[in-house]
């Protein structure tokens, strides 16, 4: 059983997860057949058109295109990320005060379409506004800041472009590391244990590197326009107290459907290392384990595919833990610590772009400042309050708890 899984995690590309960039889309196509011009036009146009109050009376004019003419992986993806971005800004324009409640039969009918292609809710994911939503400036360049765009982006100026390239920066930099899971496996169901001990030395390097690239954040994303902006935009239609049935995908379903808001519980990479590790986000937090199980049906097939094979493999941490190996041990509580070390940062992180932003706003509505939307647009992501935060220190904690003693 064991063996089968592992002969299958041998060919990454399968999964698509790329050599070079892990669960990055690589070279996303940036444009769509002409066909599909009024969807990338709108799109690329969102934050001047919800910034205007324009963007609803745009879509009421939109024809409703079939999806049947988009070919490949990379169309279906540009459509979903465009599609998304739209169905945001309609939903939340005019900042979340008064979302809409229905998403006209010219969006749903065809985001649906792209979506049950792709194996994705009809809604925005990480997969799109950070996995496919970029492209190089000089395409001979290198991946670095300087030389990477978004492809659409929402209100919050610069801010929302940098949210999305520090995050696909975070998301390259473990490159190395995804290519180490393979052999992991390998070496593991053959008792080599010099390989695996080789092995996680690159896993720790890779984890290493996601912090490095995480600072960047600090100069690309600003507090305050992340916080009153950005987030609202983001935010999803499932146990939200703004839209309590969800949104009524019209001509596709009758009833209202809810679909969580962007996370990045939806990263793949994460998701993998903690699957790796046998870190037991499932038996110490109910909701964490149950969130992040549920935010895989949030990722493109191919990678939920991925981490279902990989947790279905054999356990590297039993195998740390029997071999008795005290070099292994070490090499293993290294990328365990190098993860809590990542998830202590991202929590400072949070700290500066949520908690503290919220507290300011909260002060200042108590003066009658602040138009800050409602008591939160998105009861996980910046009320300021506890629920986001249990949820990543927990997960932080149960990180730091899986070291091997
Ligand atoms: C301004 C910067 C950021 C803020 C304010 C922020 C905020 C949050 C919040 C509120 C959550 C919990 C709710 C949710 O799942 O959405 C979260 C989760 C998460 N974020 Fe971020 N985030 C930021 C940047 C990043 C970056 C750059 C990464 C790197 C890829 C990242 C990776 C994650 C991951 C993996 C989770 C799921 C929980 C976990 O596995 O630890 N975040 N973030
Ligand atoms: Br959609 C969408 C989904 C997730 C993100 C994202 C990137 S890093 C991060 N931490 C929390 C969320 N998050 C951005 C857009």
């Amino acid at each position: 059983e064991s063996r089968a899984h592992s002969e299958r995690l041998q060919h990454l590309e399968e999964f698509h997860v790329s050599e070079e960039c892990g669960f990055v889309l690589p070279d996303p196509l940036a444009q769509l057949p002409d066909y599909y011009a009024p969807w990338t036009n709108v799109a690329a146009n969102l934050p001047h058109l919800v910034e205007t109050q324009q963007l609803r009376g745009e879509v009421a004019k939109m024809p409703l295109l079939s999806a049947r003419h988009l070919r490949g992986h990379r169309q279906l993806r540009l459509a979903h990320l465009a599609l998304g971005v739209i169905t945001m800004g309609y939903v939340w324009q005019g900042g979340g005060r008064q979302p809409a409640k229905i998403l006209p039969r010219v969006l749903a009918v065809p985001f649906c379409a792209v979506s049950a292609r792709l194996g994705l809710p009809p809604i925005l994911v990480y997969a799109d506004c950070v996995l496919a939503n970029w492209k190089k400036r000089d395409p001979r360049g290198l991946t670095v800041y300087q030389n990477l765009d978004t492809l659409f982006s929402f209100p919050g100026g610069d801010s929302s472009k940098g949210f999305f390239l520090v995050s696909l920066l975070v998301e390259v930099a473990p490159t190395p590391g995804l290519q180490a899971i393979p052999t992991i496996v390998k070496a593991v169901l053959r008792q080599d244990l010099c390989s695996v001990h080789t092995a996680l030395q690159d896993v720790a390097l890779a984890i290493c590197r996601m912090q490095e690239a995480f600072t960047l954040i600090h100069e690309h994303v600003d507090p305050g326009l992340f916080f009153r902006t950005l987030r609202i935009y983001l935010a999803g239609w499932k146990d939200s107290s703004l839209m309590p049935e969800g949104l009524v995908y019209e001509g596709v379903w009758e009833a209202p459907r809810q679909f969580s808001g962007g996370s990045a519980a939806q990263s793949s990479t994460l998701q993998c290392f903690d699957i790796l590790l046998g870190i037991p986000h499932s038996t110490a937090q109910g909701f964490s384990a149950e969130y992040l199980r549920r935010m895989r049906d949030y990722m493109p097939a191919a990678h939920r595919a991925f981490i279902q094979t990989l947790a279905s493999g054999p356990s590297l941490r039993q195998f740390a833990l029997v071999t008795g190996n005290a070099g292994l041990r070490a090499a293993f509580n290294q990328c365990v610590a190098a993860l809590a070390a990542l998830r202590s940062y991202h929590i400072q992180v949070v700290t500066k772009y949520i908690t503290i932003p919220a507290g300011r706003c909260r002060a200042e509505q108590q003066l009658g400042g602040c138009v800050q939307e409602g008591a939160s647009v998105r009861s996980d992501m910046g009320t300021g309050g506890t629920d986001f935060m249990r949820f990543l220190k927990a997960i932080r904690d149960s990180t730091h708890t899986a070291q091997l003693t």
